[in-house]
């Protein structure tokens, strides 16, 4: 089965457009900028933008436990319509994939209802409970892409070195949702003055910070690979940072919405602006652009996190932490930061696909001869404002309602099939 498209602009190294053609063969790239192969399927690109679809390492599908906020198939497909083509799923899913059977369970819905290509996460302990470590061996035999109890933080130090020494013995990533249970103090938002002001409990940055600085170390000890989650603080950036200098093999993710907003921007007690980590302060995101830029973080993941209108509803006080996250992401950071000169259109591409890939390994993310034929083609002209009744996701809660931006996904394939087509809307 062939495929052509045409009519349509890939970046070059420095990122400009170019005009191009991509020629798929039984969903492989064969070809870029060559000729219409006879008897092939014309796909017209309509000169928009084509992009290796989309890896996000860090998302949440609810799927088995939590069909009431989303499901593997409304949130493949809202991974999908925001130009994702591989993504992986975040542990905390009821029963947990600590077993290899758990897992397996996983596998056989993911094979089932799976829009885009889905790596489940394999859990460090059993039930997520921070107690029994769990079988890492089988676990990676079974497919588990990487390991995390991300949704906690591991508590023990022990726990986690003993963890970190099996997952390096394997050569596998060891991810972080970084926070000490000891410093949360029943906190909803950021501590500092936006929580003041709203009357609210804060989580203060030294709940994540502190947690990052013992892990590099244990990593360090470990010889273990190490990534953390949605960094949020200028402390945790310097604590990534240093590590780096100091050699140990750690890597970092930042999440859209603490580079586009901060605890200032909060206009009231409202659920959709509760996610953990917490909107920080200003000069915290600052230095997550910082860190961005100079390669401290290496990649931006979304942290999809669905929940119900009724779980967001009434206030932050016992809303559950999270925000949906796949299909606002490249339209605002494009906006945001392309748009307006302080990222490159590269950088922006890279940071949401060869450079999440290539922290686990993974042969997707990049548009070359022999890749698989995992596509996005994005109309960067046309502007929409975000209207979260039009999501294919389940969950309505983000704190991006109304904002308008331009670069929205029209087109996405996996494997060289069409998993998302505007036209078809
Ligand atoms: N980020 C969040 O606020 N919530 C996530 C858990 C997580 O990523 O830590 C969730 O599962 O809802
Ligand atoms: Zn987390």
């Amino acid at each position: 089965m062939t495929k052509y498209i045409q009519n349509v602009k890939l970046l070059n190294g420095q990122s400009e457009l170019v005009e191009s053609t991509i020629t798929i063969v039984d969903g492989r790239i064969t070809e870029i900028g060559g000729e219409q192969p006879a008897g092939a399927e014309i796909i017209d690109g309509k000169g928009n933008f084509l992009a290796p679809g989309f890896v996000d390492v860090h998302v949440h599908l609810r799927e088995p436990g939590f069909e009431h906020k989303e499901t593997i198939a409304t949130g493949t497909a809202s991974a999908a319509k925001g130009g994702f083509t591989t993504i992986c799923a975040m542990p905390n899913t009821k029963p947990v994939p600590d077993s290899v059977e758990n897992l397996e369970l996983i596998n056989s819905l993911i094979e089932q209802s799976a829009k885009v290509r889905v790596l489940p996460y394999g859990s460090l302990t059993v039930a997520q409970s921070g107690d029994e470590r769990t079988d890492l061996e089988a676990l990676k035999a079974s497919g588990a892409v990487a390991f995390s109890d991300d949704g906690v933080g591991v508590q023990l130090a022990a726990t986690m070195y003993e963890q970190m020494q099996a997952a390096a013995k394997l050569d596998m990533v060891v991810v972080a949702h970084c926070e000490d249970n000891s410093l949360i103090y029943d906190g909803v938002m950021h501590e500092g003055k936006r929580n003041k002001e709203l009357g609210l409990l804060g989580i203060p940055s030294i709940c994540e910070s502190v947690q990052i600085a013992r892990d590099v170390l244990l990593a360090e000890a470990a010889g273990a690979r190490y990534h953390v989650c949605h960094v949020s603080t200028k402390e945790s950036v310097r604590a990534v940072r240093d590590a780096k200098a100091a050699g140990i093999r750690v890597t970092a993710e930042v999440c859209p919405h603490h580079l586009l907003l901060e605890e200032m921007d909060i206009p009231s007690d409202d659920a959709n602006w509760k996610m953990n980590p917490p909107l920080r302060a200003i000069d915290d995101k600052d230095s997550l652009h910082a860190a961005l830029l100079d390669g401290t973080i290496d990649c931006i993941a979304t942290d999809h996190a669905p929940h119900t209108v009724e779980e967001k509803c009434c206030g932050m006080v016992g809303a559950p932490f999270g925000i949906v996250g796949f299909e606002t992401a490249f339209p605002l950071l494009y906006t945001q930061f392309v748009e307006t000169k302080k990222w490159t259109l590269k950088q922006l591409v890279d940071w949401m696909t060869v450079k999440p890939a290539q922290i686990f390994d993974l042969p997707y993310g990049t548009l070359e001869v022999g890749a698989a034929a995992d596509l996005v083609l994005i109309d960067l002209n046309q502007e929409q404002s975000i209207n979260p009744d039009e999501f294919a996701s389940k969950g309505r809660n983000t704190p991006f309602t109304g904002w308008k931006a331009k670069g929205w996904p029209v087109l996405t394939m996996v494997e060289g099939n069409i998993v998302y087509n505007e036209e078809a809307k």
